[in-house]
């Protein structure tokens, strides 16, 4: 039977942020699944998105466990919950060491560079030196980029799936306004644990718009009663998704993630996103998805173009964006195609 473990590491000195700020105790929680082998050349490293945790097997069950394109019997599969969230790192909640309280809307701005510079110490502690693949999706993908610009030496392979190169203005738009609907609850001032979970609601229900596509509402979420006057099934499932994620995360880490993707850019003091791209040696996948409203095929394009060698494809999918949480058959057969070839980006 493969072996599953989680963990906690704590960074052995105070992590100093970007923005300059110093965070005097982090602890990062990771999940292991599978045995490294004796060349230690089996390590894959997913990087999670917005709301998921450390525990992949859970939530990319399609692609990752017994008898999945990443069976633990076969890799030894690293993923650790990113800094800021609130499934096991330090984030809004965590007791501040000096005072002993949750610092709640005094917590730091994090960027995805800090995120990084987490598990890159989480890394060195796993003493793994190489590692045979890194992906992510989505926020995980701005972490997998960020991570693959700044240490081309450690990662043999990359893929990139549903991301992009710097956060788009759409993308810091989606983010302000479901901001915006936390900010409106007055319970969010309080700096309480369940401070601003109406909110939150508010702007899962919104971010679920950027998430999905019209073709998915409508084949999902139709009323069948032409007769019907209100209440529609697609109101009554904005509403049950905002309840479930109020139900298992809060408003504080999720105003500090969502700033954390806004600062993403890979460019940023390196000369642009070109430049920066450019430093990337790991054989790279990049997946779009072309029902994806929130990071378009246009931003996936660009991640391939820059980086040198990369494999672009594109997946159909009635999900959107989330297609890349859902799509495990087709993310399956790209990665299956990505590790027998080599052929590189050619633009239309
Ligand atoms: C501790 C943790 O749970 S963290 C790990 C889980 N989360 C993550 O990893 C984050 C990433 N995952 C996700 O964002 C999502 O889980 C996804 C994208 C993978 C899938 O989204 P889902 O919400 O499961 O799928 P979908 O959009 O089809 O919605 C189905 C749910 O809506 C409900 N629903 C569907 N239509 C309606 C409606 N008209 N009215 C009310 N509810 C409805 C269904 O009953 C179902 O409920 P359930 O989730 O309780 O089974
Ligand atoms: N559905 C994803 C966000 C989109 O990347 C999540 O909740 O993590």
């Amino acid at each position: 039977m493969p072996s599953q473990d989680s963990r906690v590491f704590r960074l052995p000195r105070p992590l100093r942020l970007e923005n300059g700020a110093v965070l005097p105790r982090v602890e990062v929680t990771y999940h292991t699944y599978g045995q490294l082998n004796p060349a230690r050349d089996n390590v894959l490293w997913v990087c999670h998105a917005l709301t998921a945790n450390a525990d992949v097997q859970d939530w990319w069950a399609g692609l990752v466990g017994c008898g999945k394109y990443f069976d633990p019997a076969d890799w030894f599969i690293v993923c650790a919950n990113v800094l800021g969230s609130c499934y096991g790192s330090t984030g809004p909640l965590s007791p501040d060491p000096t005072t002993g309280r949750p610092a709640f809307r005094n917590f730091p701005l994090i960027t995805i560079r800090d995120m990084v510079a987490a598990h890159e110490a989480l890394r060195e502690h796993l003493a793994l030196a190489r590692i045979h693949t890194l992906i992510g999706g989505s926020l995980g993908g701005q972490q997998a980029v960020e991570w693959a610009v700044q240490r081309p030496d450690v990662f043999d392979n990359l893929v990139l799936l549903a991301t992009s190169a710097r956060h788009s203005a759409w993308g810091i738009a989606f983010n302000e306004a479901q901001r915006l609907a936390i900010f409106a609850d007055a319970t969010y001032a309080a700096d309480t644990p369940a401070g601003g979970a109406a909110g939150l609601r508010a702007a899962r229900a919104v971010a679920l718009l950027s998430y999905r596509s019209a073709e998915a509402y409508g084949r999902t979420q139709t009323e069948p009663d032409e007769d019907k006057l209100a209440d529609f099934p697609a109101s009554s499932y904005q509403r049950y998704q905002g309840d479930k994620l109020a139900a298992r995360f809060d408003a504080y880490s999720y105003v500090t993630l969502s700033r954390a993707m806004d600062s993403h850019h890979v460019g940023r003091g390196r000369g642009g996103v070109a430049a920066a791209l450019g430093r990337i040696r790991a054989r790279t996948l990049v997946l779009g998805i072309t029902s994806d409203v929130l990071f378009p095929v246009a931003e996936q394009q660009l991640l391939a173009r820059h980086i040198r060698g990369a494999m672009y494809a594109e997946m159909d999918s009635p999900f959107g964006h989330d297609g890349f949480l859902l799509e495990a058959a087709q993310i399956t057969h790209f990665l299956a195609r990505f590790s027998t070839q080599t052929y590189a980006y050619e633009p239309a």
